[in-house]
């Protein structure tokens, strides 16, 4: 049985004062729940997170990563650093960078394989344009994604990560996928994971959906046989919407 996990993506949102002052709030709420709670604050943020988390069971992720332990690489940040910072989790491959930063499947392999030496889990987020699934070429994107992501792991350093599932049009748009769409393209996904790595691995990996995910439509996508968790941008930033997707789903 795969626990749900939920994430809140904050993005480029939220000074160290406005995430200790959420995260405070956010604790007494969430002291004791089932799913599998994650925030990702911006670096700046990341240290003072942590230490208001000690002892919940809310955990950390970073929102990106250099695949570099160390080095000449100004105003990038190493998995080493990360980890020793009390994330437990890190973010790769999300559509903003590869749209703003250029990101490839190669670059996202590379910081994969980075954050699994440092002990971080990875959450690999694939998903298509609005011209890509128009044209029929969803699934062949996120294979593309997915294969290019976790070429050379192991059958067992796979069955730890986790995939979220990120239609881009639906990125911050309010236009959701439905609960079908979103659970087809997620068995999909499990389906790419079971040919390569075989059928405990498909069945071992957490794969969320994210996409405009509100209390109101979390419900039924968490329903779907193949959606374990979600990816929250926007509603994760307001604690009413971010607690109201947690005990939707519960
Ligand atoms: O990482 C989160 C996703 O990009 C979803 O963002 P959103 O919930 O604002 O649509």
């Amino acid at each position: 049985m795969r626990q749900l996990i939920i994430v809140g993506n904050w993005k480029m949102h939220k000074t160290v004062t406005e995430t200790l002052e959420f995260l405070v709030e956010l604790k007494e709420k969430l002291s004791n729940t089932a799913v599998e709670v994650v925030v990702s604050p911006p670096f700046t943020a990341l240290a003072a997170a942590a230490e208001v988390l000690k002892g919940s069971p809310i955990a950390l992720a970073a929102q990106n990563m250099h695949w570099k332990k160390q080095g000449a690489f100004t105003g990038e940040i190493s998995s080493a650093m990360l980890k020793e910072l009390g994330c437990k989790y890190v973010i790769l491959g999300h559509s903003e960078r590869r749209q703003y930063f250029s990101e490839t499947d190669d670059h996202v392999n590379k910081k994969v394989k980075s954050a699994l030496e440092s002990e971080l889990i990875p959450i690999v987020c694939v998903g298509e344009s609005l011209e890509q699934r128009e044209t029929g070429a969803t699934e062949a994107t996120v294979e593309k994604q997915i294969n290019g992501a976790l070429a050379g792991l192991s059958p067992e350093q796979a069955a730890g990560i986790v995939i979220a599932y990120e239609p881009v049009w639906a990125i911050g748009t309010g236009k959701t996928a439905s609960d079908e769409d979103a659970q087809q393209v997620n068995g999909y996904i499990r389906k790419v994971i079971a040919c390569r790595f075989g059928n405990t691995v498909a069945e071992a990996v957490r794969i969320q959906y994210g996409g405009s995910v509100k209390p109101a439509n979390a419900q039924g996508l968490m329903a779907q046989p193949d959606i374990d968790g979600a990816l929250v941008g926007g509603a994760s930033l307001k604690m009413h919407d971010f607690v109201g997707i947690i005990q939707n789903v519960l």
